[in-house]
């Protein structure tokens, strides 16, 4: 893989001071998906604004294609498509021409089989010719997708796609990325859910107060950070722990109800037969056994509330 935007020791202050990038690195690879997540505040939108050119780096370095993001301009702002966040669009205008316009915009010659392509794609085909104003909010993100496609970038930014959309839309404009990662095109993402960044990206970078505190492949993340909890529910509640099961790794769950063993699913001995064993000669009887993962929001919260400590 070759990498395709490339972000280094990159700071930006506010006018008023405010340092909102504290010297971000970050490569990103050809045709990966990555999420950035992080809380209110924590530098995404600015650090999206500066690599396509609509905020000012205040030093760093951005590349993208191999092209410097300040002296290179025009190259790689037409290699990068932006999603906003808000929706701002023409109420008036016709969805085919607001697309088509977009194309415009950088100098591309048209190309009515590429919108048509787009517009089917995005399911607003039907809907072509009708104003904007005449569209559900889902639709009008819909177009705001179109409309970041139409000059074929290699490179998407989605500042948090699905804030506020329903499930179902949701779901779609998963398989939409999906579509547009099979194509070889790069997806950054920005998102609040985290399950969305589970679901759908490679790799996960952290971001809080100005600095990126990990970038990791997702699923090494999730086995490195992830920990597994067996939930032993027992017919009789216990006061206590009884002595012989006591260790670090087990507690006695709220109400005495159930034992809780937290392990590690890599390790080669996770030691759940001796706990049953040991379970079984206390002579405890079990009602019933349950697993639990931690997820990724898990990770994100320990992460994210460990940095501000
Ligand atoms: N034009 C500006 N002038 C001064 N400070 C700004 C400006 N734009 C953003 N900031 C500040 O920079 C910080 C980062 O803002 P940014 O919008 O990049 O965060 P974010 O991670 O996208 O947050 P959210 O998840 O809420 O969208 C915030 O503290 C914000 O108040």
């Amino acid at each position: 893989m070759s990498t395709i935007l490339e972000i280094r020791n990159l700071k930006k202050s506010y006018d008023d001071g405010f340092e909102a990038l504290k010297g971000v690195n970050l490569s990103i690879e050809q045709g990966e998906i990555i999420a950035l997540l992080g809380p209110n505040g924590a530098g995404k939108t600015t650090l999206i604004s500066v690599v396509c050119g609509i905020a000012t780096p205040t030093s760093g370095t951005v590349t993208v294609g191999g092209h410097d993001i300040g002296t290179d301009f025009r190259a790689t702002r037409s290699m990068i498509g932006l999603v906003p966040q808000e929706v701002a669009l023409e109420p008036f205008e016709r969805v085919i021409s607001t697309v088509r316009f977009s194309r415009g915009l950088f100098g591309k010659r048209s190309d009515e089989a590429l919108i048509e392509n787009i517009l089917k794609r995005l399911s607003l085909w039907d809907k072509r010719n009708n104003q904007i104003k005449e569209l559900s909010g889902g639709m009008k993100r819909r177009v705001l997708i179109a409309k970041a496609l139409a000059h074929e970038p290699r490179v998407l930014f989605l500042d948090e796609p699905t804030a506020g959309v329903d499930v179902e839309l949701r779901k779609d404009m998963w398989d939409i990325v999906a579509d547009l990662k099979a194509d070889g095109v790069t997806i950054i993402l920005t998102t609040h859910y985290i399950e969305e960044a589970e679901a759908i990206a490679d790799r996960i970078g952290v971001i809080a107060k100005g600095e990126i505190l990990l970038v990791e492949d997702k699923d090494a993340l999730m086995q490195r950070m992830g920990k597994k909890e067996l939930e032993v529910q027992l017919s009789a509640p216990l006061d206590a722990l009884p002595a012989s099961l006591k260790s670090d790794a087990l507690r006695l769950g709220p109400d005495g109800s159930c034992l809780i063993y937290t392990y590690d699913t890599r390790a080669e001995r996770t030691g759940i037969t001796n706990l049953l064993s040991d379970v079984a000669a206390e002579g405890l009887v079990l009602r019933d056994v349950v697993t639990r993962q931690s997820s990724l929001e898990d990770i994100f919260v320990t992460l994210v509330k460990e940095d501000a400590a």
